[in-house]
């Protein structure tokens, strides 16, 4: 083995034992020993089983001159313990195994993972981009989160972007829930007909709608359709086994404040009875409406509540314009993020702003009519 590949997770025991060490922070040990400013971009690669994820990573490695490490999350077949990490560089491969402790990929995965991406940053491998693939049956929210949100991780590593793999062939099934016994998997349909399908098109920053040979372009064309019903920030690019112009799904900054552009150019929604995407026009902002238009979000994120209306929030983006400048907000799930814009010393660019989210039960106009009412008062 080339001595300047360097080890990632060389035994799960000393990871625990750093955990030991401050199990109320775990990657804060790690963090002291990493060069701050070394920040390299993490793209989330989910999508159903058999979906081409795989084959996509292994199209991306082929094609860019970056370096890459390559992160597998798999499960065994039982609720198993254990979790493969798996790190690829440039064909040398080492693989651990994670013990996750009670087989939650929310919460196990988050300490083991962090600590063992941390142990990558710090290692300085010399990659400049990490590839996570998700298990097919994931949530990727979770993950996402883990790594949008951590103190300790976001000083080394940022999230780009979600890419979600659909299968041309089978996504219909997927979201129609007849595909849950594939692979032999239990289906994972929420009663109101949600399915893991609908969850990882929700959170996705760019959609692959992938094995475009098996299909007609009928057939594109309402799948297509029927994605948008459920998503309509995200771009869809068809692809076949995974081959794309790799500006198309990296370096998205999709977490960011740069990512004006795909509030901006939002259709008008459609809906879906489970999941949709509503986007609302927000006035300029004065002085007081950042804090009512908060406490209104965090109503809408924490509690599930536009006033009396019920909601479930996948993902949120807003832009909030002011007199003098502007404000992107990333959300996913319960987590939200409000980040300034540069001050460029002159008048904002935008006179109005914008509300995109993607959820459940998004009545767009009792919305709008929450939202207005608020900022009103
Ligand atoms: N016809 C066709 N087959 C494809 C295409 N992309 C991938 N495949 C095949 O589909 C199968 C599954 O692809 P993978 O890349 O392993 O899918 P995955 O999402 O990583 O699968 P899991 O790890 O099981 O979730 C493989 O046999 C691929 O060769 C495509 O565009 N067209």
């Amino acid at each position: 083995m080339d001595e300047d590949i360097p080890q990632l997770v060389e035994d799960v025991s000393e990871i625990r034992g750093e955990l030991n060490v401050d199990p109320s922070n775990p990657v804060s040990v790690i963090r002291n020993a990493v060069d701050e400013t070394v920040k390299v971009p993490i793209s989330i690669i989910t999508g159903y089983l058999g979906s081409g994820k795989s084959t996509l990573l292994k199209s991306i490695a082929e094609k860019g001159d970056r370096k890459l490490a390559v992160i597998l999350n798999e499960f065994g077949d039982s609720v198993e313990i254990e979790k493969s990490l798996t790190i690829q560089d440039k064909g040398e491969s080492y693989e651990e195994w994670l013990d996750l402790g009670n087989g939650c990929l929310c919460c196990s995965v988050k300490d083991n993972g962090v600590a063992a991406i941390e142990r990558l940053i710090a290692k300085k491998a010399g990659f400049d981009y990490i590839l996570l693939e998700t298990t097919g049956v994931a949530d990727p929210g979770p993950i996402v989160n883990m790594f949008w949100v951590d103190d300790g991780l976001a000083s080394n590593v940022y999230i780009d972007g979600v890419v979600c793999v659909l299968d041309s062939e089978h996504v219909e099934s997927c979201l129609d829930d007849v595909g849950g016994h594939w692979h032999g998997e239990e289906a994972t349909t929420e009663i109101d007909g949600t399915t893991t399908a609908h969850l990882q098109i929700a959170l996705a920053d760019v959609i692959l709608l992938n094995k475009r040979d098996r299909i007609n372009e009928q057939d594109e064309a309402r799948i297509k359709e029927r994605i948008r019903t459920i998503n309509s920030i995200a771009p869809i690019y068809e692809t076949q086994f995974g081959d794309i112009d790799l500006s198309k799904i990296l370096d998205l900054h999709a977490y960011e404040n740069r990512d004006i552009e795909s509030i901006q150019s939002i259709k008008p929604s459609f809906h879906d009875s489970r999941i949709s995407t509503i986007c609302i026009d927000l006035p300029l902002f004065d002085s007081t409406s950042l804090q009512k238009f908060e406490l209104m979000l965090q109503e809408a994120l924490w509690e599930g509540l536009f006033g009396s209306l019920k909601v479930d929030i996948h993902r949120t983006k807003a832009l909030l314009a002011f007199r003098d400048g502007f404000k992107v907000v990333q959300g996913v799930r319960q987590t939200y993020d409000i980040i300034d814009s540069p001050s460029t010393g002159s008048s904002s660019p935008y006179t109005t702003g914008k509300l995109v989210l993607i959820g459940k039960n998004l009545d767009e106009e009792r919305i709008a009519n929450h939202i207005n009412s608020i900022l009103r008062n």
